[in-house]
C-alpha cells in the first residue's frame, strides 16, 4: 500500500483529504501522527510556493510522499485578503476570532459587493524533490453571519449560489464536489498515477 503524509495540522483538512484517498487505497498520515514533527517556515508568496515548501522539507526529511495544501480565502473588496494569511487573520491561527474580523472589514458592505473565492493549491512531492502541483478555486459570497455547522474555517461564512447554502451547510461529499480544494484533488487525480510511476 502506498502512503501518503499529508503535511497538515488542520484535522479539517486532513478529514477531507482522508475520504478522497482512501477509497483509492491510500494510508493517509498526518503531521499530528508524527511526534515532534520538523518546523516548517512557510515564507512564501503564493499559496503554490508555500505548498512547494512544506511538501518537499518533509518528503526529503522522512523520506515519504509528502503532499502539502496551501489554501486560504481572497475577497474582492478587501483586495485579496486575508489571501495567503487567511489562517492567521486575526492572530493566532482562531477560527472564530478570523471570522470575526471579516465580518468587521466588510461591515456596511452591500450583499451584492461581498464576492469572494477560495483557492488551493497542493504541491506533492518525492523523497527525491519531484514536485506536482495542481490548484483549483470557487467562488461564492461572505455573509453578513455565520450559517451552518460543518465544514471548518471560513466555511460558515462563505455562501455558495449554485447549492443556495453556505459551505458549512454542505455534507462533505457535496463540498468536495465543488470546492477549491476538491477541484485541485481532481486535478491531481488526473496526473497523480503517471507522476507515481515516475518517481517510483
Ligand atoms: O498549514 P496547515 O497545518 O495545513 O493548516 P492551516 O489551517 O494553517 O492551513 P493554511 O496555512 O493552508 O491556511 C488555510 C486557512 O484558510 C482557510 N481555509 C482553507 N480551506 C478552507 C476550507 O475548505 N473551508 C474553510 N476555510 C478554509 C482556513 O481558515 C485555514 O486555516
Ligand atoms: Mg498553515
Amino acid at each position: 500500500m502506498d502512503k501518503i503524509l499529508i503535511a497538515t495540522k488542520n484535522e479539517g483538512k486532513a478529514k477531507e483529504y482522508r475520504k478522497l484517498f482512501e477509497p483509492k487505497g491510500f494510508e493517509i498520515v498526518t503531521l499530528n501522527d508524527l511526534n515532534d514533527p520538523i518546523e516548517i517556515v512557510e515564507d512564501g508568496e503564493t499559496f503554490a510556493q508555500n505548498a512547494a515548501i512544506k511538501a518537499t522539507a518533509l518528503a526529503e526529511k522522512y523520506q515519504v510522499i509528502a503532499l502539502a495544501d496551501d489554501s486560504g480565502l481572497m475577497v474582492d473588496q478587501l483586495d485579496g485578503a486575508p489571501g495567503i494569511y487567511s489562517a492567521r487573520y486575526a492572530g493566532d491561527h482562531d477560527d472564530e476570532a478570523n471570522k470575526q474580523k471579516l465580518l468587521a472589514e466588510l461591515a456596511g458592505v452591500a450583499p451584492d459587493k461581498r464576492t469572494a473565492h477560495f483557492h488551493c493549491a497542493i504541491v506533492v512531492a518525492s523523497p527525491a524533490g519531484k514536485q506536482l502541483t495542481v490548484e483549483g478555486e470557487v467562488n461564492g459570497m461572505i455573509l453578513e453571519e455565520q450559517r451552518g455547522q460543518g465544514g471548518f474555517g471560513y466555511d460558515p461564512l462563505f455562501y455558495y449560489p449554485p447549492f443556495e447554502r453556505s459551505f458549512a451547510q454542505l455534507s462533505m461529499e457535496e463540498k468536495n464536489s465543488v470546492s477549491h480544494r476538491g477541484r485541485a484533488v481532481k486535478a491531481l487525480m488526473e496526473r497523480f498515477d503517471a507522476w507515481l510511476n515516475e518517481v517510483r
